[in-house]
């Protein structure tokens, strides 16, 4: 298959910052074969052929921390505490979840994240094996997670769904799914089964996903059975001495001490603004967490709190977040948030030699962005436009793993009316009596 995207304005992150041209992106088995202002006479060698000179390209967005499935949770259960939100409203609810609700759920999230630009991105869940299918049958990139909390004996029942997860789903789909092992959070997993959920990753040579002081309530009650932060409790188990990659969603309540503990640490963070936001949950050291090294993507956390899978939303967030808690609008620039949702959220995942820059070589996960829009007019700085005015709904066409997705906003492997017809009658059973 041979894709000539033809004449975009191409936006990529070349050293510290983005940077803006002209040119045309060839892709070829999956692959960026050439960027290039020589066009060959004779166009008839390409498959496919995207007149994209009102486009700007850049590179597919990445979530780094979902849960897809809870899409289906969406508006269900809004305006309570994060304890009490999960316990009594999202738990039971995902206990009455079957195996296709899950694929179907799953999908629906899938659906909406190609329709706002992400080509990656990272779940965390229970029945994975659908995740995965749902994955595998759309055409996004992802790294799967099966959740694993310690909280009644199971007869290791989910340490082995983890473990088969790993074994059975890695490199599938020419290469776009990738797994790690996820201890749930500190509160979910205690020392004994953390260390050996980390062994088992380094064995398996895989990340670990996990939660990480998301609320205050998280930071008294590790306090309280440990005698320590949570974050504390992570580097006291070794997650942070270099040898561990690690996928850290949230990290919003870190004092000095605890950003300190991160300094030699693999992997990054997963910033989740709107989630933090809407949970009430505090604003994360984003900018410390910068100024230190410490590497920051962003994410979306489930729909069940973040409302929308946008990552467009996410980065007006992260801006605004940190420029409110600083009261100053230089703490961090348009060019910081979009490596947050590019090129960091690649290295977090653990897949940046393949996917995150548009240049030859690397996996075609590009995005097609119409800025020829009144709310997208005039183009003064092209980084400055996507951040903080462009939408998820400003996405043309969606390319991953060199293959089109999304085509002038039509959906190419999904099949849009069903995923909506699917989801809206399961969520309807699954909230029932809850
Ligand atoms: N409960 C599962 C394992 C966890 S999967 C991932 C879990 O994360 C939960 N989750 C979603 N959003 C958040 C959040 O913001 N903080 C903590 N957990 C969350 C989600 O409801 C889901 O149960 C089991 O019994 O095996
Ligand atoms: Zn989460």
């Amino acid at each position: 298959m041979k894709i000539l995207i033809k004449d975009p304005l191409i936006l990529d992150f070349k050293e510290e910052k983005f940077v803006t041209y002209r040119a045309h992106i060839m892709i070829e088995n999956g692959t960026i074969s050439d960027i290039t202002n020589d066009l060959p006479e004779d166009l008839s060698g390409f498959d496919e052929i995207i007149q994209a000179s009102q486009l700007v390209a850049l590179p597919g967005l990445i979530n780094t921390h979902n849960h897809s499935p809870m899409s289906l949770l969406r508006s269900f259960s809004d305006d309570l505490r994060l304890m009490e939100w999960l316990d009594k409203k999202m738990l039971p609810a995902e206990e009455n979840m079957t195996q296709e609700d899950i694929y179907w759920g799953s999908l629906l999230g899938i659906t909406e994240m190609i329709k706002s630009g992400t080509t990656a991105y990272a779940d965390m869940y229970i029945h994975i094996d659908q995740i995965a299918q749902a994955v595998y049958d759309s055409g996004i990139r992802a790294s799967l997670t099966r959740g694993l909390v310690f909280l009644e004996d199971d007869g290791g029942q989910r340490l082995k769904e983890s473990v088969d997860l790993v074994q059975s789903w890695s490199g599938k789909g020419d290469g776009r799914i990738t797994t790690m092992m996820g201890p749930h959070a500190p509160y979910t997993c205690p020392p004994e089964n953390l260390k050996e959920v980390m062994e088992i990753a380094k064995e398996l040579g895989v990340p670990i996903h996990i939660h990480l002081a998301e609320t205050h309530e998280e930071v008294e009650k590790i306090n309280k059975r440990y005698g320590k932060s949570p974050t504390e409790y992570l580097a006291d188990l070794g997650l942070f001495d270099g040898e561990h990659h690690a996928l850290l969603a949230h990290a919003v309540h870190l004092d000095e001490q605890d950003i300190a503990l991160l300094k030699n640490m693999k992997g990054g963070i997963a910033h989740n603004p709107y989630s933090n936001m809407k949970l009430g949950c505090g604003i994360a050291p984003v900018s410390k967490f910068i100024e230190k090294g410490i590497l920051v993507g962003l994410g979306t956390d489930g729909a069940g709190s973040a409302t929308s899978l946008d990552l467009f939303k996410e980065m007006k967030m992260a801006s605004g977040l940190q420029k409110l808690e600083h009261l100053d609008p230089a703490i961090i620039d348009a060019h910081a948030i979009l490596q947050m949702a590019t090129v960091n959220g690649a290295k977090i995942l653990g897949i940046d030699d393949q996917v995150g820059r548009i240049e030859k070589g690397k996996k075609a996960d590009i995005i097609l962005v119409n800025v020829n829009q009144p709310h997208l007019v005039p183009h003064h700085d092209l980084v400055s436009l996507l951040v903080y005015s462009a939408f998820g709904q400003d996405v043309d066409t969606t390319i991953v793993n060199g293959k089109i997705l999304m085509k002038h906003r039509q959906l190419l492997t999904i099949d849009e009316e069903k995923v909506l017809y699917e989801a809206q009658r399961r969520a309807k059973r699954i909230v029932e009596g809850v």
